[in-house]
């Protein structure tokens, strides 16, 4: 298993490409199983849940080929499917639930093993049935497996809000499955993300009839087959962030060449009001961009994570660790998914000041974050422990970057190039500096049991460094901590 080591301090610099986006390229791979003809596309990252989601479609009949020098990946459809995606390969990643859609509309059965747990809390399929249902299919679950049938699927008015907004993969799921679908089918309450743009403007070059894509009502005329088609990925708008958010920690000065800022405004809007400054910018080459640079004092902030076009909550780990930096009091909640937080016990650990309140994190800053030996929970835990790690004091030690793999293009690579300190090595003691070297290896047991305690005991009266907490960003916070319910009590007594 690989492992990464940082030595913190460094101010990153430069250019650094995005790649395109993992999750607009999960869907759209998954939608080729429905397309007749061969599906051609560029700007695919190089990343494990692409491999892994190769797999679901070679076990499902297709042949998929990549040119990892281009990026290119052509998918031809099966000739005949067992319409099987089993659970070895749905358990590694749960985008391969975005197959069940495309298989049915296409092949008329899908048998997908449920995807099961998920670190960052539950993530039921409740709402992909429930569409898929209204188009006409039959559905039971037996031992694991979500058996689903249809002669054709037919056009309907679907509603796919939930209890926490939208869904992502569900909207990508009944949006692909209704382009085969005889008649109109109205999806009201869908998922506005610009990765659900770039699905339907994949589908539309395939022959599909999509309109109202980005916008919460999508409507789509089911046509009788999509055809081959040549389509181009749009840049990840997460790892915009992830290194936005890096260069800001770092207080650097990053060029982040394709970013789109319309896919972008509530992270910029964020950032901004830290005190970060972001500009639009050009590359010698003609290539559009953001232009980051840090600032040596920031300013604390009320953060939400919510549904597109908010604060993705992809990037809600990221702001965390730069929130632990930033003097006073930050709120950070995630509202799509409210469990999240397991990068907390692992900041901590780094010298964080952060309690866990419910659905929101309150983060005392400035932390004098320090290296030390963390573990990686999820893919996006992971991010925000290498940036905590960058803008930590010494070198620290991130096991289980295998989940950070699933969804950044060598992002320890680009990082590198940025002038970060940075090497990756495989878990073994000796590959580790002296000091990093650990008499019990952490376990995810501990961590949860750290999880847990941290929501009883404040984490700010235990601290050895003396925090800043009488800053300018005080008053924000403090009605809402002093409300809690938490027999702790209340922040202010720090
Ligand atoms: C491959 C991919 O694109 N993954 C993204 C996708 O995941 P994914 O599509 O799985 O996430 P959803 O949008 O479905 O989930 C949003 C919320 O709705 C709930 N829910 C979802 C489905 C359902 O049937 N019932 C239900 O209650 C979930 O528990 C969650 O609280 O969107 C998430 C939210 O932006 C991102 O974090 C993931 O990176
Ligand atoms: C949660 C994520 O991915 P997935 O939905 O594939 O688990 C993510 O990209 O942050």
């Amino acid at each position: 298993m690989d492992m990464l080591i940082i030595r913190g301090g460094i101010p990153l610099a430069g250019n650094v490409r995005l790649a395109g986006a993992k999750n607009a390229s999960l869907p759209i791979m998954a939608a080729s199983i429905a397309v007749s003809g061969l599906s051609q596309l560029r700007r695919v990252p190089h990343l494990a849940d692409v491999s892994t989601l190769t797999q679901v479609l070679e076990s499902l009949g297709a042949v998929v080929t990549r040119d990892l020098s281009t990026g290119e990946l052509t998918i031809t459809p099966p000739h005949a499917t067992t319409g099987i995606a089993d659970y070895d390969l749905v358990r590694r990643m749960r985008a391969s639930v975005c197959v069940l859609g495309p298989l049915l509309a296409r092949w008329g059965k899908a048998v997908v093993s449920l995807p099961g747990g998920c670190n960052i809390g539950h993530r039921p399929i409740d709402l992909h049935l429930k569409g898929l249902v209204a188009l006409g299919a039959r559905i039971r679950i037996e031992r694991g497996y979500v058996h689903a049938e249809a002669t054709r699927l037919h056009g309907a008015e679907i509603y796919l809000g939930g209890p926490f907004g939208s869904t992502v993969t569900g909207t990508a799921n009944i949006m692909t499955a209704a382009s085969l679908a005889r008649g109109i089918t109205r999806i009201s309450a869908a998922a506005c993300e610009p990765e659900i743009v770039d699905l339907g403007n994949y589908l539309n070059a395939a022959g599909a009839r999509i309109t109202g894509h980005g916008t919460p009502v999508i409507e789509i005329e089911g046509v009788d087959e999509l055809h081959g088609v040549e389509h181009e990925v749009i840049p990840d708008r997460i790892e915009a962030g992830t290194m936005m958010i890096a260069a800001a920690a770092t207080c650097g000065d990053v060029l982040i060449e394709d970013a789109q800022p319309r896919h972008l405004s509530a992270v910029i809007d964020i950032l901004r009001q830290i005190g970060v400054t972001i500009e639009p910018s050009s590359t010698n080459d003609g290539r559009t961009g953001l232009h980051v640079s840090g600032a040596a004092h920031l300013n604390p902030a009320d953060c939400t994570a919510l549904p597109y076009p908010g604060v993705p909550t992809d990037l809600q780990a990221q702001l965390t660790a730069l929130l632990c930096l930033v003097p006073g009091i930050s709120v950070i909640t995630d509202k799509v998914f409210p469990d999240r937080f397991m990068h907390v016990p692992e900041l901590l650990r780094m010298g964080a000041q952060i309690r866990r309140e419910g659905a929101s994190a309150i983060i005392a800053g400035p932390a004098h974050l320090s290296g030390t030996n963390v573990m990686a929970s999820d893919l996006r835990a992971s991010a925000a422990l290498v940036i905590a790690a960058l803008a930590a004091e010494g070198e620290s030690v991130i096991r289980r970057v295998y989940h950070l793999d699933r969804g950044y293009e060598k992002h320890d690579e680009k990082l590198r190039q940025l002038g970060a300190q940075i090497q990756r090595t495989t878990d073994h003691p000796e590959a580790l500096p002296e000091s990093l070297r650990m008499t019990g290896e952490s376990t995810m047991e501990q961590h949860k049991i750290e999880e847990i305690s941290s929501r009883f005991t404040p984490p700010f009266q235990n601290q050895p460094t003396k925090p800043h907490f009488l800053s300018d960003g005080y008053s924000i916070a403090r009605p809402m901590v002093s409300q809690s319910d938490d027999s702790s009590g209340p922040v202010v007594d720090l």
